[in-house]
């Protein structure tokens, strides 16, 4: 009962894009990229949200990283605008309802920095173990203060992973080399898959008493806002040490520092955060916060990556080849060749076939005859 990896289920027609605005530090391959491939390239960095939307209507393509924040008023003013690229990951600084209102493709490139996020994430928790940061800070200031800095071994700690995706998996594997326990909650990832990874799968409520560090690793959408807020601290053992590599606001940053001054919680090590860069310095300035200035994805490596990444779906999608990477899947139906079409016909037709066998009526073999050739071969029953 498989649908075999068809070939052409993704071919699409060619969409114009003349030209492209990247409005934030990316690669250079993006750019020379995309001119090979003659599609014409601004580059303006830092724009003020207005000079953006003067900017915008002149170009069919935009391509962002994290600080570009790409709003409704933003895309209204596009009138040209078909695809916002996103080098990088997390789509929460694009109105993706509203790129996806007015029919524009908005895709990311989401496993290109994947690693450096995890190993960044790593390097925060082997901060809080032993005060590296706050011990580097006092030698500097002419100190050899070796009481002070007295840490702890993460070998037989537990560590939990709220959100057991790309990033979640890598910081696993890595950390259960260092000899940790891992455990984690995912509402979509397998439990089987979990397991396979390492990660002993649970639901938050048996995950937050046992975490000696917790680190999160869902995108920020309504139901990750505050996952860590003053009832789930409260729920954690006294001291536990936490990890935002993801976004700003999955742990609720007042309850944070509510639980720091307590002593309910005993680190934290922050990559992001709310307002970037934060005007509210408290978390920044308490002693037992190791912070960062967003480097999750800034290495050579992520950004050669998600730089070449970008502007090679934009080019396969100009070229009507593969679309890879669009998150707004409703605007896709917009660019599918004819035959595509009849796939996704046929792909619903099976789908309401199956559900009516298993749901109301369960049998045990279905036999689906399908004419033509072509999909033929990649039809498995
Ligand atoms: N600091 C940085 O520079 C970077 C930050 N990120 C952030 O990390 C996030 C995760 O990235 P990936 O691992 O690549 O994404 P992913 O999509 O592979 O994994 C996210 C996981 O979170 C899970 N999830 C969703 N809702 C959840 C909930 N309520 N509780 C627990 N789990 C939940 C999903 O099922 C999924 O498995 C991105 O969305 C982005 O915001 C990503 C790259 C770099
Ligand atoms: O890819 C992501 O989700 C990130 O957070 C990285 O952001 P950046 O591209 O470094 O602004």
């Amino acid at each position: 009962r498989q649908c075999g990896g068809g070939t052409s289920s993704t071919r699409m027609a060619p969409i114009r894009v003349q030209s492209v605005l990247i409005s934030e530090s990316v690669d250079p391959r993006c750019r020379s990229i995309l001119e090979e491939n003659g599609i014409r390239v601004t580059e303006k960095h830092n724009m003020k949200k207005d000079e953006l939307i003067a900017e915008i209507k002149d170009y069919d393509g935009l391509v962002v990283r994290s600080a570009t924040k790409v709003t409704s008023d933003i895309i209204n003013a596009a009138s040209n605008l078909k695809i916002i690229g996103r080098a990088g990951t997390g789509v929460d600084n694009v109105d993706v309802d509203a790129a996806t209102k007015k029919g524009i493709i908005v895709m990311n490139t989401p496993s290109g920095n994947t690693i450096s996020a995890a190993e960044l994430t790593c390097a925060l928790i082997m901060s809080l173990s032993r005060h590296v940061p706050q011990a580097v800070m006092s030698m500097k200031a002419g100190n050899w203060d070796r009481k002070k800095f007295m840490g702890a071994e993460l070998y037989g700690k537990v560590l939990g992973i709220v959100g057991l995706g790309r990033i979640g998996k890598e910081v696993a594997s890595r950390m259960q080399s260092f000899g940790m326990r891992t455990i984690g909650y995912d509402p979509i990832t397998p439990p089987e898959v979990a397991t396979s990874w390492g990660v002993e799968p649970m639901s938050l409520e048996q995950l937050w008493p046992q975490c000696d560090y917790i680190t999160v690793h869902t995108p920020l959408m309504p139901s990750t806002v505050g996952l860590l807020n003053d009832e789930t601290f409260a729920k954690c053992k006294k001291g536990v040490k936490v990890v935002n590599c993801a976004r700003g606001g999955i742990i609720d940053e007042a309850a944070l520092l509510r639980a720091l001054e307590s002593g309910q919680c005993g680190g934290a090590g922050l990559d992001v955060f709310i307002e970037e860069p934060p005007k509210d310095r408290s978390l920044v300035n308490h002693p037992n916060v190791v912070s960062c200035p967003h480097l999750g994805a800034s290495t050579k490596e992520a950004q050669a990556r998600c730089g070449q990444d970008i502007a090679q779906q934009i080019v396969d999608m100009v070229n009507g080849k593969n679309l890879v990477g669009a998150v707004n899947a409703q605007v896709l139906a917009s660019t599918f060749s004819q035959e595509s079409h009849q796939m996704i016909a046929l792909g619903k037709a099976l789908g309401a076939v199956l559900q009516s066998c298993t749901s109301r009526n369960p049998c045990n073999n279905l036999r689906i005859t399908t004419q033509g050739k072509k999909y033929w071969s990649n039809l498995m029953v």
